[in-house]
């Protein structure tokens, strides 16, 4: 049986808070504060919670952070126009549009109308595009979050072969993206993959995003494997749970992230650190 590790990414999160907390000191000494806005639509509960997290994270690092809470029911239009008024607003660092959005918005339309340099989501097509030739501007929040995590506990992905389920724009082609740019073989795997559980029991690095609860056991996981649930599901008692069966696999892998406490945390740690970077690259001009 393995030594298994738990990737805790509410204790990665709070370690790299300090680093963070000294970045935005040294921002201020030069008489500039980071500027962080979300919109949010509607009143999702889930959403709304990710929103209070991302304020409370934002303002105890010290960074200005600015809430745009529209009723469901505001147009396309309106969304749009204060879209315009935060690419030009100079006090805003980045700015993301908390997801998902009310049906009756085209949510292509309004991430393509989010000035690339200030879309601290890095969703917008310039930013995919930046990723993908290997000079990214910012990086999806939970991709990154996930690669700083596995940084935190020395994985080294060069030469790994990573295996992904799921092909999400918003995890699995940027996770993809980032990990080929570690020099790791990564091979995208998703619902309609034949054999899946073959392919991902050569992975060194299984990374699960397919939104399915406990969808991999332990027949999907090579003995020592590092695996990383990206899901958020519910499990049969509607308690939170992950893509991964935890139980099963814990006796097999060498590292697991948990649900919760695992990659959730690490995406508004991800993202905070980005509107940081983006606030020096204000400072130095
Ligand atoms: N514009 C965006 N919208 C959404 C994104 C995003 O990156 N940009 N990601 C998700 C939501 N999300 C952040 O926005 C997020 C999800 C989950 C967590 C988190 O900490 N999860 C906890 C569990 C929370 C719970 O108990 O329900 C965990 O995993 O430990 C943080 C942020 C969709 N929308
Ligand atoms: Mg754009």
């Amino acid at each position: 049986m393995n030594e298994m590790e738990i990737l805790d990414g509410k204790k990665v999160a709070s370690a790299l808070d300090e680093k963070m907390t000294d970045r935005v000191a040294n921002l201020k000494k030069q008489n500039i504060t980071p500027g962080l806005a979300v919109i949010l639509v509607g009143d999702n509960k889930a959403s709304s919670i990710y929103v209070r997290n991302k304020k409370r994270r934002a303002e105890k690092l010290g960074i200005n952070f600015q809430l745009i809470h529209f009723d469901a029911s505001v147009t396309e239009n309106e969304l749009l126009e204060k879209i315009d008024q935060l690419n030009h607003d100079d006090s805003i660092d980045g700015f993301i549009v908390q997801l998902p959005l009310p049906d009756h918005i085209d949510e292509d339309k309004v991430i393509d109308a989010i000035d690339s340099k200030k879309d601290v989501d890095g969703f917008a097509p310039n930013n995919v595009g930046s990723l993908w030739i290997g000079e990214p501007h910012t990086l999806p929040a939970t991709a990154s979050g996930i690669l700083m995590m596995l940084d935190f506990y020395n994985v080294d992905l060069d030469g790994k072969n990573v295996v992904i389920i799921g092909r999400s724009n918003i995890v699995g082609k940027p996770v993809a993206a980032m990990m080929l740019a570690k020099n790791a073989t990564v091979t995208i795997t998703h619902s309609h993959t034949k054999n899946l559980s073959e392919i991902a029991k050569r992975a060194d690095v299984l990374v699960v995003a397919i939104g399915q609860a406990k969808f991999v056991n332990k027949d999907f996981v090579k003995d020592g494997a590092v695996v990383v649930d990206v899901g958020m599901d519910h499990d049969e008692n509607g308690k939170l749970c992950g893509d991964v069966d935890f139980d099963n696999v814990k006796d097999t892998v060498s590292m697991i992230s948990p649900v919760p406490g695992g990659v959730g945390p690490m995406t508004i740690t991800a993202l905070v650190d980005q509107v940081i970077t983006l606030a020096e690259g204000r400072a130095n001009g």
